[in-house]
C-alpha cells in the first residue's frame, strides 16, 4: 500500500517535471527531430548494404554500384549529422530547463522567511540547488531523451529485421536476454560504484571545507593529526571507489561485447545455413550481422535508465519539497514613503517553536525620535525585539504599530526601506568596501558614500586600508575586526537615510580606538531618528533616553538609565557587575 502510493507520488514528481521542461519546446522539437533521423539513419546503412550485395553486387551490375555507394556514405553523412545535432541541442534543451530549475529555487530562497532556514543548513541548499539539479539534468533530460532514442533504435532494428527475414529475426534476438540481464547485473552493480565514487568526492570536499572554515578550532585543539587522519580515510575509500568503478568497466564491457557477438554467430551459423539452403540472401545475413551489432549500446541505456530514475526521482523529490515550502514572505502591504519613527508593542508575544514563547507579553512605546536602549543578559530575547521590530518575523499574539500603523498591513519591502539596520555580525558581499556600503542605497553615488562616511567619521579609516574603498571586500574581512567590520555596516545604514535605527553591538571586545570610532558612529547615525540600541557594553546607556530592561522574554525595568540606576534594581546590578568585570 505505502509503495503503490509512493510509486503515485513518483509518477506525479514526474509529470509536474516533464509538464515544466515543456515550456522549452522549439529546442525540444529539434531534439525529437534528430532523434528519430538518427534512428533511421543507424537502420539505413545496413538496408543499403543488403541492397548492395543483393542486388547490385551479387548480379555482377556493376555500373550501377555507384549509386548505392552514395546511399551508403549518406546515411553514414546522415548519422554523424542527426547524432551531433541530437548530441548538442539535447544540451541545450538540459541546460534551460537546468536554468529555470535552478532560478527558481534560488528565487524561492530570496523570497523564504526565516522560519524556512531553520530547518535547512546551507550545506543542503547549496547540494539540492547544484547537485539534484544536475543529476535531474542527466537522468530525466539526457537519460530520458537517449532513453527514447534508443528505443526508437531498438524497435527499428527488430522491425527491419522481421521485414528481411522472420525465423533469422527470432535466432539473433536469442541473447537479447541474455545482454539484458548483463547490463542490469554488471552495468547495475557499475553505476552504483560511480554512484559511490560521487559520495566520496563530496565527502572530500566537505572536509576540506570543514578544515579551512574551522581552522582555528583545529589548530587550538591540536586537531591537525585527526583531521589528517580523516582526510586520508577518505581519499582511501575514494581510490577504492574509483577502483570498483574501473573493475567493473572492465568487467562490463567485453563482456556485453561478446554477448552481442554471441548473436552474430548464430547469426553466421543460422543465417550461412539458411543462405546455403537459398532461403535468404547473402545481403539478408550480411545486414543481420550489422543489425546484431548494435543492440548492445540501446539494451544497456534502456536498462541504466530505469535504474538511474530511482536516483533522479529522490533529486527531485528534494527539489521540489523546497519550490513547495509554504514558508515565503508576503510583501504585500501598505507602502510607506516615511516614517514618523513612532513604534508601540502591544501585548507583544513570540514564540519560535510552539508552545516556547521567547517574548511574553512585551507592551512598549517608542515615541518618535527617541533612543531607546534595549539590555538584559544573553537569551533573555533583545535581538528577538528587533528581529520583530523589521517584521523578519510578526508576533505570535498581538501587535506592533508604526506611526499607529498595525505592522502586518504595511508591506515589508517599504517598511524594510525606512529601518536602518546595523547587525552584530556584518556581513560583506564579494566586490569593493565602494560596492559593499553601496547596496544599501541604488539611487546613491560615489560621492554620497566618501560624505556619509566623512560625516561618520571613518572615511580616515576606510583610506587606510590597502586600496581604500576600492579594498576588495574578501581582502577587507580578513584585515578587518568585527567592530571595524560594524563601521561600514554602520555607513551603509547611514547611506539609506533611515528613520528608524536598529544597533545591535558587536559582541566581541574592540580595541578601545575602534570602539570610540563606533561609539561616534554609532551616535552620529541616531541624531534626529527613533533609535533602538541592543546594548552589550552597558556604558552606552548612557545616551538613551530610556532603557528596557529584558528578562526571560519580558520588561521588569524600564525608564531612564539614571533613574534606573538610582533605583539599585536589576539594571544596576548588571551595570555594577559588567564595571566591576571591566
Ligand atoms: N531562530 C531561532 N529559533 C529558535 N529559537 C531562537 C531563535 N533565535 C533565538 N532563539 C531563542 O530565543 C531566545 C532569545 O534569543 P535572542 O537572540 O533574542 O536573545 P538576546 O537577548 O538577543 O541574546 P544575545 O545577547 O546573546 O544576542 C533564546 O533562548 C534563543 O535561544
Amino acid at each position: 500500500m505505502r509503495n503503490m502510493r509512493n510509486n503515485e507520488s513518483s509518477f506525479s514528481l514526474l509529470i509536474r517535471f516533464i509538464r515544466e521542461a515543456l515550456s522549452e519546446k522549439k529546442t525540444l522539437v529539434v531534439v525529437i527531430i534528430s532523434i528519430v533521423g538518427s534512428a533511421i539513419a543507424n537502420l539505413a546503412s545496413p538496408y543499403v548494404l543488403h541492397i548492395a550485395i543483393d542486388n547490385y553486387i551479387v548480379p555482377g551490375k556493376y555500373g550501377e554500384l555507384w549509386f548505392v555507394t552514395l546511399l551508403y556514405l549518406l546515411s553514414l553523412i546522415g548519422q554523424w549529422f542527426f547524432m551531433t545535432l541530437q548530441t548538442y541541442y539535447t544540451e541545450v534543451f538540459g541546460q534551460g530547463v537546468l536554468k529555470r530549475l535552478r532560478s527558481k529555487l534560488h528565487e524561492k530562497i530570496l523570497i523564504s522567511n526565516l522560519d524556512f532556514f531553520k530547518e535547512k543548513s546551507t550545506g543542503d541548499l547549496v547540494s539540492r540547488i547544484i547537485n539534484d539539479t544536475n543529476i535531474v539534468n542527466d537522468v530525466l533530460v539526457s537519460g530520458l531523451l537517449g532513453g527514447l532514442g534508443s528505443l526508437l533504435s531498438l524497435a527499428g532494428i527488430i522491425i527491419a529485421m522481421f521485414l528481411l527475414d522472420v525465423k533469422l529475426t527470432l535466432v539473433t534476438l536469442a541473447s537479447v536476454p541474455l545482454m539484458v540481464l548483463v547490463a542490469y547485473y554488471f552495468g547495475g552493480k557499475m553505476r552504483r560504484a560511480y554512484r559511490e565514487t560521487r559520495q566520496k568526492i563530496a565527502k572530500i570536499s566537505s572536509v576540506v571545507e570543514e578544515s579551512v572554515a574551522g581552522i582555528e578550532t583545529i589548530r587550538a585543539f591540536g586537531k591537525e593529526r585527526d583531521v589528517e587522519r580523516e582526510f586520508s580515510k577518505v581519499s582511501l575509500e575514494t581510490i577504492k571507489a574509483y577502483l570498483r568503478v574501473a573493475v567493473y568497466m572492465g568487467v562490463f564491457w567485453p563482456l556485453m561485447n561478446i554477448t552481442s557477438l554471441l548473436s552474430v554467430i548464430a547469426v553466421i551459423a543460422y543465417g550461412g545455413y539458411l543462405a546455403y539452403k537459398g532461403a535468404v540472401s547473402i545481403g539478408v545475413v550480411v545486414a543481420f550481422i550489422q543489425y546484431a551489432q548494435r543492440f548492445r549500446g540501446p539494451i544497456n541505456n534502456v536498462v541504466s535508465m530505469y535504474d538511474s530514475l530511482q536516483s533522479a526521482l529522490a533529486a527531485l523529490e528534494r527539489i521540489y519539497e523546497i519550490l513547495d515550502d509554504e514558508n515565503v514572505e508576503d510583501y504585500n502591504g501598505i507602502n510607506v514613503e516615511r516614517l514618523n519613527g513612532e513604534i508601540e508593542f502591544r501585548n507583544v508575544w513570540f514564540e519560535y517553536e510552539r508552545g516556547r514563547p521567547v517574548l511574553k507579553d512585551i507592551n512598549l512605546l517608542i515615541p518618535s525620535g527617541s533612543k531607546v536602549a534595549i539590555v538584559g543578559k544573553t537569551g533573555a530575547g533583545k535581538t528577538t525585539l528587533a528581529n520583530l521590530i523589521m517584521r523578519f518575523y510578526d508576533p505570535t499574539k498581538g501587535d506592533i504599530f508604526y506611526d499607529g500603523i498595525e505592522g502586518r498591513k504595511i508591506s515589508r519591502k517599504s517598511l524594510r526601506r525606512r529601518i536602518g539596520y546595523v547587525p552584530q555580525e556584518t556581513y560583506l558581499f564579494p566586490g569593493t568596501i565602494m560596492e559593499n556600503i553601496l547596496m544599501a542605497n541604488p539611487e546613491a553615488r560615489e560621492e554620497d558614500v566618501i560624505r556619509v562616511c566623512k560625516e561618520l567619521g571613518i572615511h580616515e579609516f576606510i583610506m587606510k586600508l590597502p586600496n581604500g574603498y576600492k579594498t576588495s571586500a574578501g581582502e577587507a574581512g580578513k584585515l578587518l575586526s568585527l567592530g571595524e567590520r560594524q563601521l561600514i555596516s554602520l555607513a551603509r545604514a547611514l547611506l539609506k537615510d533611515p528613520d528608524i535605527v536598529i544597533l545591535d553591538e558587536a559582541l566581541s571586545s574592540v580595541d578601545p580606538k575602534t570602539e570610540q570610532l563606533v561609539q561616534n558612529a554609532m551616535l552620529k547615525l541616531m541624531e534626529g531618528r527613533t533609535s533602538i540600541i541592543i546594548a552589550h557594553r552597558l556604558s552606552i546607556t548612557r545616551f538613551a533616553d530610556k532603557v528596557i530592561v529584558v528578562k526571560d522574554g519580558r520588561i521588569i525595568e524600564e525608564g531612564p538609565p539614571k533613574l534606573l540606576l538610582e533605583k539599585k534594581g536589576y539594571f544596576y546590578r548588571l551595570y555594577t557587575s559588567q564595571v566591576q568585570e571591566v
